[in-house]
């Protein structure tokens, strides 16, 4: 077992994601220390995790009421962080988009961002707020805004998308199991931005499913919206919490596997595309004749498949791209266009 400090942040800690990510984090043998940051309600989060008996030691920061203080506790949580993980921020109810979060969540991801930036600038970070298009963008730009911008260590956690993926498609072929399956899920992280390259499982795919139109857009549809499915199934009491903890430590142990040299595992998650990159000019150089065809700008963040190591990003991998089917590229131009548009949101929004 490495025997490395590591020190975990959470910043939204109390809240529905936070409360069962913090839970499966103290579980974890390679964390040192669990910092839990939030504005309200995170005392009694800090004390009941404390008494679990594992080794990772809980510190917990919240937001005090006299002004002059204010700051004081999310520097101290956010300080020498090796990793910060952020769900912090409101989440849908019935009838509303992602995007329809963006005022309140872009403002609370600008100001955490801001002292990131200043206090834990080589910290990896790990951004699960909605909507999520454009939220990484405003952790970019406030990053590059101070001087402290590494691509290779910013993410927006779509890894929900693929486990839903796994999940809906072994519902659909008898006798198999979510963990046949390890469906890559590319673009972003909402509606028409997700899209699933059954096409390109690595545990085999029934061509029934494949050949079957109606199947086939049905299971689409699902993953695309299956945010939509837990909030009306909540009825205005939330989105997804459990299956969003699960899925961001999934991601999580990937990328922490990579840190400490343990173990390289490919999941995707949505990044600043720089040419600085392994794969990245080879994936814009295959997507370019594509995109072109579409009159389409090149995405300049984008969700796709990649490896982990102790920098954060390792490799892009960029063989979907040209092993899309036709019905994939489809779904990729319209991704594409709902992406661009969200990524502008978020950086208008820090310009302004
Ligand atoms: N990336 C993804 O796949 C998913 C993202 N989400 C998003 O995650 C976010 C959180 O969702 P839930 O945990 O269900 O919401 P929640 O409302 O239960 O929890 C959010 C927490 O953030 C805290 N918070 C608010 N302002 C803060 C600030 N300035 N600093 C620190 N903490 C602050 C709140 O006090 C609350 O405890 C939402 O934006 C939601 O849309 C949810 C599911 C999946
Ligand atoms: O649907 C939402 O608002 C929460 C979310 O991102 C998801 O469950 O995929």
């Amino acid at each position: 077992m490495p025997n490395k400090h590591i020190k975990v942040t959470v910043l939204g800690a109390a809240g529905g994601i936070g409360q069962p990510l913090s839970l499966l984090l103290k579980l974890n043998p390679h964390i040192t220390e669990l910092a839990l940051y939030d504005v309200v309600n995170v005392p009694g989060v800090a004390a009941d995790l404390h008494h679990i008996d594992t080794d990772v030691k809980i510190s917990c920061f919240m937001r005090p009421e006299n002004k002059e203080e204010e700051n004081k506790p999310l520097q101290e949580a956010v300080k020498n962080s090796n990793f910060v993980i952020i769900p912090a921020g409101i989440p849908r109810k019935p009838g509303m988009t992602r995007g329809d979060l963006f005022n309140i969540n872009a403002s609370i991801c600008a100001e955490l961002a801001t002292f990131i930036a200043l206090n834990a600038p080589e910290a990896t970070v790990l951004v699960i707020s909605n909507p999520v298009n454009s939220t990484v963008a405003v952790f970019k730009e406030i990053f590059v805004k101070h001087g402290v911008f590494d691509a290779k260590k910013l993410f927006g956690v779509t890894a929900l998308d693929h486990v839903r993926s796994n999940t809906f498609l072994s519902e659909l072929i008898e006798g198999t199991l979510p963990n046949h399956y390890d469906i890559p899920v590319v673009g972003g992280h909402s509606g028409h931005s997700i899209v699933p390259l059954f096409s390109q499982s690595k545990g085999d795919v029934s061509l029934k499913i494949l050949n079957d139109e109606n199947i086939l857009d049905a299971l689409i549809h699902r993953v695309q919206y299956g945010g939509d499915e837990v909030v009306e199934a909540k009825q205005g009491k939330g989105s997804s919490t459990l299956s969003m903890a699960y899925a961001a430590n999934k991601f999580f142990n990937i990328v922490l596997n990579g840190y400490l040299n343990l173990k390289i595992t490919e999941l995707a998650s949505y990044i600043y595309l720089d040419n600085a990159i392994p794969g990245v000019t080879e994936l814009k150089r295959d997507l370019k004749p594509l995109l072109d065809s579409q009159h389409l700008e090149m995405p300049e963040f984008l969700a796709t498949p990649m490896t982990y190591g102790p920098d954060g990003v390792a490799a892009v991998n960029y063989s979907w791209v040209k092993a899309m089917n036709g019905k994939e590229r489809e779904m990729f131009y319209i991704a594409t266009d709902f992406i661009n548009q969200n990524v502008e949101k978020g950086v208008s929004f820090v310009k302004a």
